[in-house]
Parts: C-alpha cells; sequence; structure tokens
C-alpha cells in the first residue's frame, strides 16, 4: 500500500490555512478579497469534513507594508517592487515555518506574485520539492523582459534566479543560489506565453504541457508526464510536490472572475483531475489557489468562481469521487 499523504512529507494530518488578501502584483483591485471569500464560502469546515486538522488564525495583514504603497515607485520595468518584495518575504517565512511544522501550507491569493513567497518557504523545509504550476501564463518574466511591469508575471523567474533578478529589492532576501532548478519545473495549462517568456522556457529547457498537449494526450497522460519528469523516471514517485493553482488555468466560463482569463482553458473535469491526481501521489506538501478575484463579472460569476475554487482545493486534499 502507498503511504498517505500525511505519513510521507508532513508529520500530521493538519493544514494552516495562509489567507494573503494582496493585489500588489498587478492592476486589478478586488483580488485581495479572494482568501476572504474562500473562507468565507466555508473552506475551513469542508477541510475538517475531509479528516484535516484545519489551523486558521485570520487572514495575514499586509496593511504596515500597504502604507508605504504610494511612494513606491517603479524600479526599471517593474510595478509596486518593494510592496512586492516585502509582502512575499513575510509569506515565504510564514509558509516555512507552517512547513518545518510538518504541516500543509494552504495559501489562499491574492495575485500569483504571492508564489515567490510561498515556494520559497515551502523549498526552505523540503529542499527536494518540485514545483507544478497550472496556469494559462508562465510568469516567468523577468525585470527585463515583463512588458507588463506587473510582478505577478515574474515569480518563476526569481524563484530559479534567471538573468535580470539579481536586482533591487529582491536581492535583499532571495537567494543567489536558487534554491528551485529548471528541471524541477513543470507547467500545465499554458495558452498565453510572452515572446521573452518563451525564448526562456526554450533556454532553461523548462517542462510544459500547454493546452495543445492537454487535447492531443489528454489530461491522464499529461499529469502522469509531468510526475515522471519532476520525479526523474517513469512511475516513480517519491518527490515532495508544492503545486500552485491559478484558477485562470480554468477556462473562463468555469472559473470567470479572474484577472487574466484566456479562453480555451481547462475544463471543471480537467483541472480538478489535476488536484486529484497530485493528492493521489502522497506527495503534495504545499497548495496556493490564487487569482480568484470575487469584484470581477456580477455575483454570480463571482460565486461560482468561488465554488470552483474551494472545490479544487478539497480535491487536492483528498475529495474523491467514490
Ligand atoms: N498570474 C497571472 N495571472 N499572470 C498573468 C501574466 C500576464 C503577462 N504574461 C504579464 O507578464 O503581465
Ligand atoms: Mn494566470
Ligand atoms: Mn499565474
Amino acid at each position: 500500500m502507498t503511504k498517505t499523504l500525511h505519513e510521507r512529507f508532513l508529520q500530521e494530518k493538519t493544514v494552516a490555512i495562509v489567507g494573503c488578501p494582496f493585489s500588489g502584483g498587478q492592476r486589478r483591485k478586488g483580488v485581495d478579497t479572494g482568501p476572504v471569500s474562500l473562507v468565507s464560502a466555508g473552506i475551513c469546515k469542508q477541510l475538517e469534513s475531509l479528516g484535516w486538522k484545519v489551523e486558521f488564525d485570520g487572514h495575514h495583514s499586509f496593511d504596515h507594508i500597504n502604507e508605504g504603497i504610494d511612494q513606491d515607485t517603479d524600479i526599471g520595468n517593474m510595478k509596486l517592487p518593494r510592496t512586492v518584495s516585502a509582502v512575499t518575504k513575510e509569506v515565504a517565512a510564514t509558509v516555512e515555518s507552517h512547513a518545518r511544522e510538518g504541516k500543509l501550507p494552504l495559501t489562499l491569493g491574492g495575485d500569483h506574485s504571492l508564489a515567490l513567497g510561498t515556494v520559497s518557504g515551502s523549498l526552505r523545509a523540503h529542499p527536494d520539492a518540485a514545483l507544478i504550476w497550472i496556469d494559462a501564463h508562465a510568469d516567468i518574466n523577468t525585470p527585463d523582459t515583463t512588458e507588463s511591469g506587473n510582478l505577478h508575471g515574474c515569480p518563476v523567474s526569481f524563484l530559479l534566479g534567471l538573468q535580470g533578478t539579481d536586482v533591487e529589492p529582491f536581492n535583499s532576501w532571495v537567494p543567489k543560489k536558487p534554491l528551485l532548478k529548471a528541471e524541477s519545473l513543470v507547467y500545465i495549462g499554458l495558452r498565453d506565453i510572452d515572446s521573452g517568456e518563451r525564448k526562456i522556457l526554450k533556454e532553461n529547457n523548462i517542462k510544459a504541457f500547454s493546452m495543445h498537449h492537454v487535447d492531443k494526450y489528454g489530461i491522464g497522460r499529461v499529469v502522469e508526464m509531468a510526475l515522471d519528469h519532476v520525479n526523474g523516471a517513469p512511475g516513480k514517485r517519491d518527490r515532495p510536490i508544492h503545486l500552485s493553482f491559478d484558477v485562470d488555468a480554468l477556462d473562463p466560463s468555469v472559473a470567470p472572475s479572474t484577472g487574466t482569463p484566456v479562453r480555451g482553458g481547462l475544463t471543471f473535469r480537467e483541472g480538478h483531475y489535476i488536484c486529484e491526481a497530485l493528492y493521489e501521489t502522497g506527495c503534495l506538501v504545499a497548495l496556493d489557489l490564487m487569482e480568484v478575484n470575487p469584484s470581477l463579472l456580477e455575483d454570480r460569476e463571482a460565486q461560482q468562481t468561488i465554488a470552483v475554487g474551494c472545490s479544487l482545493i478539497r480535491s487536492a486534499m483528498g475529495e474523491t469521487l467514490l
């Protein structure tokens, strides 16, 4: 029998919820209300009924950092660099401490720049962890290649320590010797990649399954190939996994209330299948659910997106169909 999730890398079946009401990595208001909505929708109770001990002592307050936001002028192309750097530095410390205590940190965003913090925290506690990034976007722009200047499009480049990421203010805490290697990263769901990002993906030989691959092979094969890749051999399944799920990986008909929707995305089942299959490995050590923005579109779309967010989380944490 394969070991259950908490027997492998966690010390107990405890999930520590890290609510991150933060939107400074992009320019649309409202994504900071995502975590509050997911908790109000009952995610804590839902995880308890799956047998988890749930720790949640309120959302992280970034007020002390946001106070300086008006003085946070661009550095090169980067928008709000000091704010994003300070926020992600704190998130890294929080996620790291939960992970070191043998718990599974579940970070609720907020925009995807937060993942610079969550993944850094995970890797400090689980240096061998691989990163599975589910997204319409690669979020691998560097401060030099970003066209928008929005840092939610850049976290992966900092994690990999790509050229151009050794910049202020991030170099005050992001390590020179990166914690993440290119071969420990795999993408699923990509369909909107900037030209600079395409070059980075090629040059660094990064494994990426676009929607084209999902159509071609089916989601079952794609997840298998993704897991084979990060584990280094077919069928091998022993590396801890950090799953960073951007809700915009799903088709906008499934998850409409998000800041940068792109048509042609994952179906409801494809998204859930990924989460179920990763739970089944027993290797999941951290989970992010990002970019839920309930203030976009009408209430109906917002509620739909929040509900889908909760059910993706449940699937990644053991909810089964049978
Ligand atoms: N986390 C996201 N939704 N990222 C969208 C990024 C879009 C675009 N590639 C940019 O750099 O701005
Ligand atoms: Mn995205
Ligand atoms: Mn993203």
